[in-house]
């Protein structure tokens, strides 16, 4: 799915407009529509006091028309404010706020400099300023903010909140009102995804305007947001007559005494993803549980992995490692092979950076944001950090996981997938080492990184949403891997 500009969505308003063709005062009507059915299950009590803030272009010309439909609805304690803090308004805003005088619903006025009065309304609809945002809140403007802000109500933004960039940049110092939902039209916009806007958004809920989705789609975009149909369509059913060398072999070079769990934990990942066959280079001291634990998985002794290592299809190395991280640097005088690398591997590459020359192609790195920045530098915003990811994951023909509650997959093409499953109860230990096992073993499978990426990221995060949505307030990675072929069966969805 695309994501696009806040200038592509005004274009593909345009063209459906044009095209469908609507006006654009219905088009706002739609949308209003749309906002009011995914709020009326999130705020099902009609006898809840709204105030509705609205500024006066095409976002609090929205406000108006929700404020109507609300109140048709049943919602008989709306306020609406209208801030006219700028000088001009919108025809659509002008139409909509025609249409509320036939309506019981009262309208107080505000000019720059007034005195703001006191809000005690249980909800507050967000409608000043949306995806016209174009410079920081100051003045009156910010004033408001501040003070919507400091009220105790439910706070629900229209499309986006007030203040937030729309775009992906969030400067630190920029102010937005914070809102427990934001109610988006069409697209979720980029900032969404950068945790940055933790500042402006609690959650997000996405609804459908009817803008021309295959015009959206054919927009040029380097975002993409992955579906359940990116699954659907990237995995492949396994075959009749298809056996253990089908499905490829996955060696897995994780694991140190005090942390063995690591290599267990990716082991099993990788059986479970569905490798034909998982080998576990760790210390001998791991062996009794290994066997214990995932009996599916062979050893490959270190000594003996120069000699054996052309019977494996994909190698993932890092998790646990500790002191053994120097066996990347062996690996990586071996036959180039498709490689996952993670944890102190990376840290690895970070002291020795020489061997960032020699990664081979296809080549998977895996970093959270301290092991990126270790690696490339350090990054004051996400943002940025995301720009170096996409210059340095072209540069060197590497695909990039930037792990995080929406992790970002950076392709050799310098373009950025973004992955939106997973949940808060999966933030514990061995959660990445479950990714790593799963990349591998998809690499191992035959697929390309671009795809084994999208692939290990999506169903790792919904093999955890399924599992808090059973119920888990907590979902630790050993319980996590026994979930995935399950994700895989369901195609990355459960009903
Ligand atoms: N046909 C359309 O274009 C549709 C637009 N929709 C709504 O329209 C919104 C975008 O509307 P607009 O483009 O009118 O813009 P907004 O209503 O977001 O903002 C109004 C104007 O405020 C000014 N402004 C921006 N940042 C400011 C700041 N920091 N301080 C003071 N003034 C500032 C800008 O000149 C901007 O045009 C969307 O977020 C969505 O809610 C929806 O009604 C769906 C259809
Ligand atoms: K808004």
């Amino acid at each position: 799915m695309n994501i696009i500009t806040a200038a592509q969505t005004k274009d593909a308003d345009r063209h459906t407009i044009e095209t469908e063709p609507i006006a654009s005062v219905d088009l706002m009507e739609r949308a209003a529509n749309a906002f009011v059915t995914a709020f009326i299950p999130l705020y099902p009590d009609s006898n809840t006091s709204i105030l509705i803030c609205c500024g006066t272009g095409n976002n609090g010309g929205d406000g108006l028309a929700i404020a109507r439909l609300l109140q048709a609805h049943g919602y008989d304690a709306i306020t609406v404010w209208v801030v006219r803090f700028a000088n001009s308004e919108r025809d659509d805003f002008t139409a909509n706020f025609a249409r509320l005088h036939n309506t019981p619903i009262r309208i107080t006025e505000f000019f720059p400099g007034d005195k703001l009065p006191d809000i005690d309304q249980t909800v507050i609809i967000d409608a000043l300023l949306g995806s016209g945002l174009n410079k920081p809140l100051t003045g009156d403007w910010l004033r408001l903010v501040k003070h919507i802000n400091g009220v105790p109500g439910r706070k629900v933004a229209v499309d986006v909140p007030t203040g937030l960039r729309a775009d992906g940049i969030i400067p630190d110092t920029e102010y937005a009102l914070y809102a427990h939902d934001v109610i988006s039209f069409q697209r979720p916009k980029l900032s969404f995804f950068f945790p940055e806007s933790a500042k402006a958004i609690e959650r997000f809920h996405v609804v459908d305007i009817g803008l021309d989705e295959s015009y959206i789609e054919r927009l040029p975009t380097d975002f993409r947001l992955i579906t359940r149909d990116d699954i659907q369509r990237i995995y492949r059913n396994r075959l009749p007559f298809s056996h253990k060398g089908t499905y490829g072999h996955a060696l897995l070079i994780a694991g140190n005494t005090r942390t063995m769990g690591a290599a267990l934990l990716c082991c099993g990942a990788s059986v479970y993803s569905g490798a034909g066959l998982t080998s576990a280079c760790i210390p001998p001291a791991g062996l009794a549980a290994l066997n214990t634990c995932h009996p599916e998985v062979m050893y490959c002794p270190e000594e003996d992995l120069a000699e054996i290592w052309g019977t494996f299809d994909a190698v993932g190395i890092g998790p646990g490692l500790g002191q053994r991280e120097k066996l990347l640097t062996a690996c990586l005088g071996y036959s180039a092979k498709p490689m996952v690398i993670d944890a102190d591997a990376i840290t690895l590459l970070a002291r020795e950076p020489s061997l960032m020359e020699k990664l081979p192609t296809p080549c998977i790195l895996t970093p959270h944001m301290k092991e990126f920045d270790r690696l490339f530098g350090t990054h004051s915003s996400w943002w940025d950090r995301l720009r170096t990811a996409r210059e340095q994951a072209e540069a060197r023909h590497i695909v990039l996981v930037l792990k995080n509650r929406y992790t970002f997959i950076v392709m050799p093409d310098g373009s950025v997938y973004i992955n939106p499953t997973g949940n808060p109860a999966m933030a514990s230990g061995g959660m990445g080492d479950v990714l790593t096992g799963m990349l591998t073993s998809f690499l191992a499978q035959g697929y390309p990184p671009q795809e084994a990426a999208i692939l290990a990221c999506y169903l790792h995060g919904t093999a955890g949403d399924q599992l808090a949505a059973n119920g888990m307030a907590v979902v630790p990675a050993g319980k996590l891997i026994r979930m995935i072929p399950l994700a895989i069966g369901n195609r990355g969805g459960f009903s």
